[in-house]
């Protein structure tokens, strides 16, 4: 099918397609390895993903705010926090598998909630969710998906998750957390990092122009000027529930029957507030740095949450993670598991459907050596004594 390269589209011919090289179950994965121009890790899937999509598309999904510290500190804070591997324990079988809310997933690597997939690839987050389900893990579907819920649903088994925003009119997301509980997705994920939205000067720059959020066809209707910035800033300053607060959570959960998790947590503050108010799961995230930039990097804020959050709810953690030890290191600070945004879309964006699959499969990879390696044969082996961080380094001077 030939399209236009127009902005805010993709440009077909630039995707090799998922041919039967990449098409092989994930275990002969190792094979693509010593493959001539592919990644080795997932950072390498950027450059393929910045070769693949019109710069507009690429820069919405690379952008942080404003200065990009908090962007750049997500990464670089993981690259301060040492191991303290323990060794002649027996590591001969290594199992990383887990379970979150009651589902078992092969490791405890998920899919964050990134909007638009059909900026990245034209089959968008059914691609995505047919590859959470070939990785046995769960996608935290975007309430600004390119695809409808129906078509998420329909596209794969896949344990989902549905991520919502509240807009200002409030009946949008009673319809749509009503659909998404029609179709299979078994937890809601309330994001209240985003009253407003963050100044991403790319997509200022760019003027970012948004393709349909076909999941809100027919209840929500804006107008957009394409000549004027940011179309998504654009959306977001029309529709967002500002008001929303603390006292909304005991709405929500009179709409629904789904558990209730919340992401974009940063403090022990609101950490036991979230507890107080009964969620079922806290997400430690700061939006991927796209928020407010210099927020902590999220690892940093982690163990400050979990110790907050007592055991009651797991916590999950999100922002930085690209490399298997980065999941060791937030598994030790606390987290039950991580999510991964960026490289998700990197993968899809460069080679599809199995592009994510293999983004994931890298990351258990590498998360499976480095327990073999610090004498973890479970996740639930891993503790707080594994790891080194700037705060032991500054106790430890004192
Ligand atoms: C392109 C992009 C779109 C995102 N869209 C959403 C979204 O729709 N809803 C949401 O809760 N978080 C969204 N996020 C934040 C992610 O869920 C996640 O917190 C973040 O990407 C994690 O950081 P990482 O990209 O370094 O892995 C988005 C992030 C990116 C990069
Ligand atoms: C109306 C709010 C749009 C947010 C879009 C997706 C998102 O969260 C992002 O970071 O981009």
């Amino acid at each position: 099918m030939e399209r236009p390269c127009e902005p805010g589209s993709v440009r077909p011919t630039q995707f090799q397609p998922a041919t039967s090289r990449f098409s092989y179950p994930s275990s002969d994965l190792a094979f693509f390895d010593v493959m001539a121009g592919e990644p080795v890790n997932v950072n390498e899937f950027e450059e393929l993903a910045r070769e693949a999509l019109p710069k507009m598309n690429y820069d919405y999904f690379r952008g942080g705010a404003e200065d990009q510290y908090t962007l750049k500190e997500n990464v670089a804070a993981f690259q301060r926090i040492l191991f303290r591997p323990r060794v002649l324990v027996d590591v001969s079988s290594i199992d990383m598998s887990t379970s979150i809310l009651g589902y078992k997933l092969s490791a405890p690597i998920m899919i964050a909630p990134t909007g638009m997939h059909e900026l990245a690839h034209p089959e968008g987050e059914m691609a995505t969710a047919r590859a959470a389900a070939r990785s046995n893990t769960i996608m935290v579907l975007s309430f600004s998906s390119s695809k409808t819920i129906e078509e998420v649903a329909s596209s794969s088994q896949a344990v989902r998750f549905y991520q919502l925003y509240v807009y200002r009119q409030r009946d949008i997301a009673v319809t749509l957390v009503q659909r998404a509980e029609r179709n299979g997705f078994k937890a809601l994920v309330l994001t209240v990092d985003t009253a407003r939205l963050g100044r991403r000067e790319l997509d200022i720059r760019n003027r970012l122009v948004i393709p349909s959020i076909r999941n809100l066809e027919g209840l929500l209707s804006v107008e957009i000027d394409p000549t004027a910035g940011s179309g998504l800033e654009a959306l977001a300053s029309q529709v967002m529930d500002t008001s929303l607060n603390w006292k909304d959570i005991e709405w929500l959960k009179s709409i629904t029957s789904l558990p209730i998790l919340i992401k974009g947590v940063l403090t022990a503050e609101d950490a036991r507030k979230a507890v107080e108010v009964g969620v079922a799961g806290v997400i430690v995230s700061n939006h991927g740095a796209r928020q407010l930039d210099y927020s902590p990097a999220t690892i940093n804020v982690l163990e400050e949450v979990v110790q907050a959050v007592e055991g009651k709810v797991p916590v999950i953690f999100d922002g930085g993670i690209r490399r298997g030890t980065d999941v060791f290191k937030a598994l030790a600070l606390g987290a039950q598991a991580v999510m991964v945004g960026r490289p998700v879309v990197y993968g899809l964006a460069a080679r599809g459907e199995a592009g994510v699959v293999r983004v994931m499969q890298m990351l258990k990879d590498e998360l499976e050596l480095t327990m073999a390696l610090s004498g973890c044969p479970t996740v639930k082996d891993i503790t707080r004594r594994h790891v080194f961080t700037e705060s032991d380094r500054l106790r430890s001077s004192l």
